[in-house]
């Protein structure tokens, strides 16, 4: 499983030049990148009246070509700039575009307006100068594009430096920035398009969650072999229901209920008293413990037992919060690396001192746990303690709502059973339920999500 690439301004610097010492000239690159945005917002939004906002380096180069791009195609596009380029290509680019360029403060509404004021150049706030018209005709715009980044935003944390109306669509130009899946700043980038500038293959360090490849039974298969996942009762059979169901959906051979003895639907899943014995199988791909488990006397006690086993663990929600109850130290050094799922607030119970991005929190939990460690949130971040970090795109809303954290929970307790990577497994099981919740839609409860795994599971068949 490889995603794309999630550069900090520095690696896309690299990367483009690499692409300079190939012999491609900056304003060829420029043209690239200018021509592909110009055709993704044509594709998007047609020969609407244009209006390019330009800033002075080439992120405003950029905006030239993209307005001379936009002539060509016949759209009305007007052209207006904080001041004169500062680059020789944005200047080329300027020249090239040969047209009038009004003054952003002067300049008049129009319904599409694309923002080339600022991208991974930018290293400040904006001056009210530049804000203050910038955030006038965004606003008056029916539509927002922006080129590389919304202005105002910093590359590489995602902090938004100056607050301007969001953008509906922004084109990534070569590969994805930490901005796009950083909150705040991927909250005002819209949809995300990458552009093929043709930076080839730049340096892989952080990457997005992508589609993983579902390998379909093979013939020898049996129920073992495709994943036995446990997971521990509690004191809410409900959240363990869902844990459970979703398991079975995400493709485990064989679900066993740990806990909670009887009879019920679905008759597939197998429900066993609590004993030593069952928790010692050795076909036990994963454990799933924390949803609905308690955090008291009982919930404890399964929790130590789950934690000298050897079986890879999925620590959620309760035994999260008896985590950060009772101290990290509980968490034994363990052969099967553990995935820990907290969600910002049980983040910070475990995690008090830790501060900065998503992405640094993760990466900080990692470290300090030994743990994966899978940060819930629009863009969920999944951190090994090796040091990899993968980003999710943004997660569809509508799975802000109880229970969808033990369905999570479940799919992972299957990834992990039949992957030998808790890293992949943990990227695995985020797509397949942000693409559950896509395939359940609007007003979905966590139930729906278990439904609609078998066409999310289905969709990524080989
Ligand atoms: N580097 C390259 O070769 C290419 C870059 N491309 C574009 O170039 C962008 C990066 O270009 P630049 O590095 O020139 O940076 P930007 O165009 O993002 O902006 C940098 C310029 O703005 C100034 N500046 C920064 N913050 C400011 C603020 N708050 N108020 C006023 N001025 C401010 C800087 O001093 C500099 O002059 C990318 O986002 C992309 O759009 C593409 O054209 C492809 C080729
Ligand atoms: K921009």
């Amino acid at each position: 499983m490889s995603g794309r690439p999630i550069l900090t301004a520095a690696e896309t610097k690299a990367a483009e030049e690499a692409v300079f010492a190939r012999g491609v000239s900056v304003f060829g690159l420029m043209t690239k990148a200018g021509r592909a945005a110009a055709e993704i917002a044509w594709d998007r939004f047609g020969p609407r009246e244009t209006l390019v906002l330009c800033g002075p380096g080439n992120n405003g180069g950029d905006g030239y070509v993209i307005a001379a791009r936009l002539r060509e195609c016949g759209v009305r596009v007007r052209v207006a700039a904080s001041g004169d380029p500062t680059t020789d290509a944005a200047r080329e680019a300027r020249r090239a575009w040969g047209g009038p360029v009004e003054v952003l403060d002067e300049a008049a509404p129009a319904p599409l307006v694309i923002d080339a004021l600022f991208g991974t150049g930018l290293s400040r706030p904006l001056k009210n100068k530049i804000a203050e018209p910038a955030s006038r005709l965004l606003a008056a715009a029916a539509y927002r594009v922006a080129v590389d980044l919304p202005s105002g935003i910093a590359t590489d944390d995602g902090a938004v430096l100056t607050e301007l109306p969001p953008a509906h669509l922004t084109v990534a130009l070569g590969a994805l920035k930490r901005a796009h899946r950083l909150m705040p700043a991927a909250a005002r980038c819209g949809e995300v398009v990458v552009a093929d500038i043709g930076l080839g293959d730049p340096p892989r360090g952080v990457i997005e969650i992508g589609r993983p490849p579902i390998a379909a039974p093979g013939f020898e298969a049996n129920k073992y072999t495709r994943g036995k996942v446990v997971v521990a009762a509690g004191r809410m059979p409900g959240a363990t229901m869902l844990a459970s169901l979703a398991a079975q959906r995400a493709g485990a051979g064989y679900v066993e209920l740990l806990g909670a003895e009887g009879e019920g639907v679905p008759h597939a899943l197998v429900r066993r008293a609590w004993d030593d014995e069952a928790l010692a199988d050795k076909r036990i791909g994963a454990m799933v413990i924390g949803p609905g488990l308690g955090t008291e006397g009982e919930g404890r006690r399964r929790l130590d037992l789950a934690l000298a086993t050897d079986h890879p663990l999925v620590l959620d929600a309760d035994a999260l919060t008896l985590l950060a109850r009772d101290g990290l130290d509980r968490l034994p050094a363990r052969k099967a690396l553990a995935v820990l799922t907290p969600h910002g607030g049980e983040y910070a119970r475990l995690f008090p001192d830790a501060g900065g991005t998503a992405l640094d929190k993760a990466l900080v939990g990692a470290r300090k746990t030994g743990a994966v460690i899978l940060l819930k949130g629009v863009c969920t971040v999944v951190a090994h303690p090796d040091g990899r970090a993968a980003i999710g795109a943004p997660a569809p809303a509508w799975l802000a709502s109880a229970g969808t954290g033990d369905v999570l929970a479940g799919i992972l307790g299957t990834m992990l059973a039949q992957m030998d990577d808790p890293f992949e497994a943990a990227q695995a099981a985020v797509w397949l339920h942000s693409e559950a919740g896509r395939r359940a839609g609007p007003l979905l409860i966590a139930d729906d999500l278990v439904e609609h795994l078998r066409g999310a599971v289905a969709g990524c068949l080989a």
